[in-house]
């Protein structure tokens, strides 16, 4: 982990766990996914999600999300998100197997996924935090990345932190404790040539 004034970078290839102050914890681990096994998922998840340029609410406008997005999980579960309602049918093959693991290994109970196609540089998402009542007061929140590396930062809310670092193909982020209530994320545009990223949100919606 380098450290600068303002700017913490967290190496990608570092496994670890931080305490952001003053709270909210984030756990790094790079390799969670063999590379000959993610580079399998990120074909077929590209291939056979129905992936979607959906609208969202901006300060009452209609505009396109800057990414495609596809939602499954257990039928029922549905999400409110930017002013729009996801409704899942049910888990495809290839996240079945995904959730599975992440429940028997980390116990957190996910029932559904976010995920989101970053085609090129200029598609992004812009700074939030994952603090819908829905996910109730504390949601664990498991990230996995496949495909290019894009930028990810963090902010505190207070202004009094940043940390930024590149999810490796294969790895996955939990975003724990208290962070939603104090930090925010994003995933900047970037004029660099990047390749296509996958990024899979599981998250545990309540009733
Ligand atoms: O693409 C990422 O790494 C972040 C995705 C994210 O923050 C979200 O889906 O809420
Ligand atoms: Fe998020």
């Amino acid at each position: 982990m380098k450290v600068t004034a303002s700017m913490i970078s967290i190496s990608s290839t570092d496994a670890g766990e931080w305490w952001l102050p003053p709270a909210g914890r984030i756990e790094y681990l790079p390799d969670w996914i063999q590379a000959s096994e993610a580079d399998r998922l990120y074909q077929v998840l590209e291939r056979s999600l129905d992936w979607q340029q959906r609208p969202i609410k901006l300060f009452g406008r209609e505009v396109l999300q800057p990414r495609l997005t596809a939602f499954h999980g257990e039928p029922g579960i549905s999400y409110a998100y930017s002013g729009k309602r996801l409704s899942a049918t049910g888990w495809p093959e290839p996240l079945l197997g995904l959730v599975r693991r992440l429940n028997e290994r980390l116990g957190g109970g996910f029932n559904s996924v976010l995920c989101n196609l970053y085609r090129n540089g200029q598609d992004s998402m812009g700074w939030h935090a994952d603090d819908e009542a829905e996910l109730g007061p504390d949601p664990l929140i498991a990230s996995i990345s496949l495909g290019g590396r894009r930028r990810f930062r963090l902010k505190a809310r207070s202004g009094a932190g940043r940390y930024q670092f590149e999810p490796a193909h294969g790895s996955l982020l939990l975003m724990a404790g208290d962070l939603q209530h104090h930090w925010l994320h994003e995933v900047p545009k970037t004029r660099q040539a990047v390749a296509p990223r996958i990024n899979l949100t599981f998250r545990r919606i309540l009733a």
